[in-house]
């Protein structure tokens, strides 16, 4: 049997007193992409936020329930999180680089872990870069900042500074819905591409996305998980009529 490399057991999320997840429970295999669908406020980004421990930044947030990333709790008291969120990397729905050069963009986490040789971090930036399919654009402008770039570049940078950190997980919400097309397509290639080296979980909304690139489906619903499998089970023949009428376009 595969070893797991995430597991969250009766995941459990209140804001205030409201209990937005009411006991998740979902495993996932080294590699590959799953996909979070669900209509708006099932839920996605809410679990997908208690993966890496994003909550702990916002007052408020009750998160119960047991996240295992391979072997160790997340929510053990002596976790670093600063650490854990490199090794659980995320990247959001608007492209988010930092008000300074592409170069540096790339570098960041590196630097922050005490990284100071230039040589290690030109590779590394290199490797990053190239890893999220935009190395060819840029390579000549690393030093121009990383906000004159179209949203389609900025989101693979920001990608490409996930990758730096080598993460073993992705995060990634929603990360093509503020993107044009073409734009959009890019990314998808490039998450493709990436899918036999990372773990990737990707909440969209759409479901032609998620029929293209994942392995895996989990359909959310109302703060529950209503199914989950295969994405060609989960679109050609889904077990559960909530998941049939959400997938057709029934409602959501
Ligand atoms: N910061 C917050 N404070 C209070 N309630 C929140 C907060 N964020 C989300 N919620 C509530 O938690 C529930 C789940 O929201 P969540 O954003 O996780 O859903 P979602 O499936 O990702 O939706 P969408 O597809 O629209 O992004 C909703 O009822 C939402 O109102």
């Amino acid at each position: 049997m595969t070893e797991k490399i995430l597991t969250t057991e009766n995941v459990r999320l209140y804001y205030g007193d409201n209990e937005a997840l009411h006991g998740i429970n979902l495993d996932y295999d080294q590699y590959g992409i799953t996909a979070l669908i669900g209509p708006s406020g099932s839920g996605k980004s809410t679990y997908l936020r208690a993966l890496n421990r994003m909550h702990d930044l916002q007052d408020n947030v009750t998160v119960n329930g047991n996240f295992m990333f391979k072997g160790r709790d997340i929510y053990a008291p002596d976790t670093d999180t600063v650490a854990l969120r490199k090794e659980i990397g995320m990247v959001f729905q608007q492209p988010n680089p930092f008000p300074f050069s592409i170069y540096d963009n790339v570098a960041f986490g590196l630097r922050i872990s005490g990284e100071k040789n230039k040589s290690v971090l030109d590779e590394k930036v290199e490797t990053s870069l190239k890893q999220a399919a935009v190395w060819d654009e840029v390579k000549d402008d690393l030093h121009k900042s990383a906000l004159s770039l179209s949203g389609g570049q900025q989101q693979r940078v920001s990608i490409a500074r996930a990758l730096a950190t080598a993460p073993e997980i992705l995060l990634l919400d929603e990360p093509t819905a503020a993107l044009d097309p073409v734009s959009s397509h890019k990314v998808e290639n490039t998450l493709m591409a990436l899918r036999d080296q990372y773990t990737m979980i990707i909440v969209t909304h759409s479901m032609s996305q998620a029929s293209r690139l994942s392995d895996r489906t989990a359909f959310f619903m109302s703060g529950d998980l209503i199914e989950v499998d295969s994405t060609k089970q989960m679109f050609l023949n889904p077990t559960e009529q909530k998941t049939q009428d959400y997938i057709s376009g029934r409602f959501g």
